[in-house]
């Protein structure tokens, strides 16, 4: 598997979710900054990393989303690359139209970092793939903008169409239907507001999110 992360202004977690990646691959992941158009080639699967790029100005992931290789990653996920967007890069991801919502303030205004409980809502999508149905997993959180929200028809659709991925097994930030993560209508594209990259291996404190790249290495 050959995976890239894409490295933007105030990008914090591009070699946390790097290294998640080399555990599971064996091989160098490729650092590919945000004003580059093209992406290496070959490329299996893309992550957005998490971090606050451009500062969190104008809203959380919205400057990012519109960098020079947001273009090249929209047409690798077109192509059905996998696309792993991980807190601002979930923001990102909806912010450039890859995924459907919107991440907002978290209900109770503050920042929310600790470990908290989610559930696998859906074990059959390729970045779930590792996980039992329903199982309960934890992974840390680290943000201010984590609460999902999309209109009634978007959340109805997500929910029959089995898109959501996690969902928070306790209060976090408000959420709508305590929704964590999900995917696109290809389930080739995940966002998720919880870090699974800070969760593999035994100096994290735990190990929950290493199945996570292990189920897109045996996709791919
Ligand atoms: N850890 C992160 O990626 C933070 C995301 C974003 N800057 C927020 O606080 O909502």
């Amino acid at each position: 598997m050959n995976a890239a992360v894409i490295v933007f202004p105030g990008s914090n977690c591009d070699r946390d979710l790097a290294t998640a990646f080399e555990l599971v691959t064996g091989k160098p992941t490729a650092m590919v900054w945000h004003q580059d158009t093209a992406l290496p080639d070959g490329l299996d699967v893309i992550g957005v990393p998490g971090g606050f790029s451009y500062g969190d100005y104008l809203r959380s992931g919205a400057m990012a989303a519109r960098s020079p290789i947001m273009r090249a990653v929209a047409e690798a996920a077109a192509k059905g690359r996998m696309v792993l967007g991980v807190c601002n890069g979930f923001q990102v991801l909806t912010e450039a139209g890859l995924l459907p919502g919107a991440l907002l303030r978290n209900e109770g205004i503050r920042f929310v970092g600790r470990d908290v409980a989610l559930t696998v809502a859906n074990s059959q999508t390729a970045f779930t793939s590792r996980y039992y149905a329903d199982e309960g997993v934890t992974f840390p959180v680290a943000h201010h903008d984590g609460r999902f929200t999309a209109d009634l028809e978007t959340l109805d659709r997500l929910e029959g169409e089995g898109r959501v991925a996690l969902r928070y097994a306790e209060a976090v930030n408000g959420s709508e239907r305590q929704i964590a993560g999900i995917v696109n209508d290809a389930s080739n594209v995940i966002g998720m507001m919880p870090h699974p990259e800070r969760a593999v291996e035994d100096a994290h404190g735990r190990t929950d999110g290493l199945r996570l790249f292990e189920g897109l290495l045996a996709a791919t």
